[in-house]
């Protein structure tokens, strides 16, 4: 295992404290939360969980873990996912695990947002990290065009075998290399404009709590 895995693992782990029997959990999408969902299993919590991709109710399902859709609770009192990048402000970037809109759309409607990640995702400011789009595929070409005019050095992403990656809800994913986002409310506000664009991966104050996993844990908390 690397470091990378342990770290992750290790702030997984951390999350386990705001997990109590009886709540209703979304669950978020990625390797960090995979370890989750094994902690989850071994400790045989009793919770309901509200997932944010096929993959993740995939795993639940294999672990015994009781899943529902979201249109079936009232309310979600945690959920616990990763991200591909966090900033000072507790702003991220999601996506790399093509589950941004499902996890937003969880996150939205979750009374206390918890993200999970090694150290290595923590940068001062957001853009190392490719932001996904998720994007409608017709007219796909045009949007990309548009994106290249802007210089956001767009990428619609493929699978291995060459074709446009599908999300579980249907779209396709357009990675932008912008490297350094100075401004990432009015980033948000362009890409929500662009019709075309069903979501974007840019997460501006959802975490409530972030925890860090390094050799040490660091737990960052917005109300602080
Ligand atoms: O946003 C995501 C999926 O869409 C994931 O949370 C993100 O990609 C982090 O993944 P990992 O825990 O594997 O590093």
């Amino acid at each position: 295992m690397t470091k990378q895995d342990l770290f992750k693992q290790k702030a997984a782990r951390a999350a386990l404290d705001y997990i109590k029997d009886g709540m209703i959990v979304g669950l978020g999408t990625g390797s960090t939360v995979s370890f989750l969902l094994d902690y989850i299993s071994e400790k045989e919590l009793d919770i309901t969980g509200v997932t944010t991709s096929k993959d993740t109710s995939r795993k639940c399902r294999a672990l015994g873990i009781r899943v529902v859709d979201i249109d079936m609770v009232d309310h979600i009192d945690v959920t616990i996912d990763g991200a591909d990048e966090v900033d000072a402000y507790m702003n991220g970037i999601k996506g790399g695990g093509a589950a941004l809109l499902m996890e937003k759309i969880v996150a939205n409607n979750s009374k206390t947002n918890i993200w999970i990640v090694d150290e290595t995702k923590v940068h001062s400011v957001l853009g190392s990290f490719p932001l996904p789009i998720e994007i409608i595929s017709y007219g796909s070409g045009k949007l990309i065009q548009n994106f290249e005019e802007k210089g956001y050095h767009p990428v619609l992403r493929l699978d291995n075998a060459g074709n446009p990656v599908v999300t579980d809800t249907g779209h396709n994913i357009i990675d932008l290399n912008l490297h350094y986002i100075d401004n990432p409310q009015e980033l948000a506000e362009y890409l929500e404009s662009q019709v075309g664009v069903v979501e974007h991966g840019l997460f501006i104050n959802i975490a409530d709590v972030v925890i860090i996993g390094g050799e040490q844990i660091v737990t960052h908390n917005r109300k602080q």
